[in-house]
C-alpha cells in the first residue's frame, strides 16, 4: 500500500457520502476508499492514503448488489485492509449479464454526469436517444446529449433542435471529436471529483472524445480494431480513468458493459421521460385502459386533436412492451427448463 496519491474530495467525496458516516467510523478505525477497478475477487482503491489492490469480499452480502462496483465509496477497515460497507449510491448502472439474463452485473456506481454520444448523421435516432434518456432517469443521473460529427454536417442546427425536442432543459452539445478544443467544451461537465460516462453506438466517436477529454490518445482501441476488425472497444477492465487536459480532475468510467447498456427495469424512467403520456394515461377512464379502442381514452384523444405525436406514441408503447418482457421474462430468450424465474434483480 502506498501513502498519497488522491484526496478524498479529489477522489469525488462530497457530503452525500459524508453524512452516512457513523461517529465511531468517523473517529478512524474504517476509512472510505473509491473502487478504481474491480476484479476477480479484488478491488483497486484509492484514498485516504490508500491505494492498492484488497480482498473485495463484504461480510454483510444480502442481495445482488452488496458487491463492489466501479465506482463505490467503501469503508475500509485500516489495519486488516478489508473492506466493512458500501456507502450508500447516488446511482448504479447494473445490467442483466448478458450469458446469464437471471444474474445481475454492476457495472458503475456514483456517476455524475453521462455523455449521451450520438453523430449528426445517419446514427442520429429519436427512438435511440429516447431509449438513453429513459437510462439516464431511471439510473438517476444527468444525461448532457454530445452531437458528434458536427464537421461532417451540412446543417448540424436541425440535430441539436431535434435533440432539444426532445425534453425541456435537455442539454445538448454539439462537438468535433477530432477538434481538442470543440471537446474541451465538456469540460465544464467533468470538472475535480467528477465522474463521468459515455453511452453511444459504436463509430459515433466517443474514443475519439475520450481521447480528447483524457488528453491523450492512449485509450487502447485502434490497435486492437486492426486486430479483431469489428470495430469494437475491447477493453476488459472495469476501471476509472483519470482524465486530464481540459477536463483535468475528473473521472471516466469507461467499460464495454457501459457502452452496451442495457437496462433491467426502466418503467419509472419511461413514465418519466415520456411524462406527457403517463399523464395522458392517468386521465384514462379505465385503469387497465390499452389506449387502443377505449372510447374514454384520454391518449386517443390527444391523438385526435393533434397534441400527441402518433410517432411518439408508438416509441413510448415499443420501449414499455419491452421493458415489460425483459421485466417478466428475464428477456426475449427462451425461458430454462425447469425453474420459475424471478421477477427480477436475481444474482
Ligand atoms: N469528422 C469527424 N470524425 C469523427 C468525429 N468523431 C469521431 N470521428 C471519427 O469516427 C470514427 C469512429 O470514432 P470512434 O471514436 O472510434 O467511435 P466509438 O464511438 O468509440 O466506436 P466504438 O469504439 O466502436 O464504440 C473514427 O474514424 C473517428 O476519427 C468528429 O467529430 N468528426
Ligand atoms: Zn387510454
Amino acid at each position: 500500500m502506498e501513502a498519497s496519491g488522491p484526496t478524498l474530495e479529489d477522489l469525488g467525496w462530497n457530503s452525500f457520502f459524508a453524512d452516512q458516516l457513523s461517529a465511531e467510523e468517523q473517529a478512524g478505525e474504517v476509512c472510505p476508499v473509491r473502487v478504481m477497478a474491480v476484479h476477480r475477487g479484488m478491488v483497486d482503491i484509492a484514498g485516504s492514503g490508500l491505494s492498492g489492490m484488497i480482498n473485495s469480499a463484504l461480510p454483510l452480502s444480502e442481495g445482488p448488489e452488496d458487491r463492489a462496483a466501479v465506482g463505490d465509496w467503501l469503508m475500509v477497515d485500516r489495519e486488516r485492509l478489508e473492506p466493512v460497507r458500501i456507502l450508500d449510491r447516488i446511482n448504479l448502472f447494473k445490467r442483466k449479464a448478458p450469458a446469464d439474463q437471471r444474474r445481475l452485473q454492476l457495472i458503475a456506481a456514483n456517476v455524475d454526469t453521462l455523455f449521451i454520444v450520438t453523430s449528426c448523421n445517419q446514427d442520429f435516432n429519436v427512438a435511440r436517444l429516447e431509449r438513453y434518456l429513459v437510462m439516464a432517469r431511471e439510473v438517476g443521473v444527468r444525461p448532457v446529449v454530445v452531437l458528434t460529427k458536427v464537421d461532417l454536417a451540412e446543417a448540424p442546427e436541425r440535430f441539436l433542435e431535434a435533440a432539444r425536442a426532445l425534453q425541456p432543459d435537455l442539454e445538448v452539445e454539439m462537438v468535433n471529436g477530432r477538434d481538442p478544443a470543440s471537446v474541451g467544451r465538456l469540460a465544464r461537465y467533468c470538472g475535480k471529483g467528477r465522474t463521468v460516462a459515455l453511452l453511444g453506438s459504436s463509430g459515433v466517436g466517443k474514443s475519439t472524445m475520450i481521447n480528447g477529454l483524457r488528453g491523450s490518445d492512449d485509450i487502447e482501441t485502434q490497435p486492437i480494431r486492426e486486430i479483431d476488425g469489428k470495430g469494437r472497444h475491447t477493453t476488459t477492465g472495469r476501471q476509472l480513468y483519470p482524465l486530464d487536459g481540459p477536463a483535468k480532475g475528473g473521472w471516466l468510467v469507461d467499460t464495454p458493459g457501459m457502452r452496451e447498456f442495457h437496462l433491467p427495469d426502466a418503467a419509472t424512467g419511461i413514465a418519466e421521460v415520456f411524462d406527457d403520456i403517463t399523464a395522458l394515461t392517468q386521465a384514462c377512464r379505465f385503469g387497465n385502459c390499452t389506449h387502443t379502442t377505449e372510447k374514454s381514452c384520454a391518449v386517443l384523444a390527444a391523438l385526435r386533436d393533434g397534441t400527441l405525436e402518433p410517432r411518439r406514441l408508438e416509441r413510448w408503447r415499443k420501449l414499455r412492451d419491452e421493458d415489460a418482457d425483459s421485466t417478466q421474462g428475464g428477456g426475449r430468450r427462451p425461458a430454462s427448463a425447469g425453474g420459475r424465474r424471478r421477477k427480477r434483480h436475481d444474482g
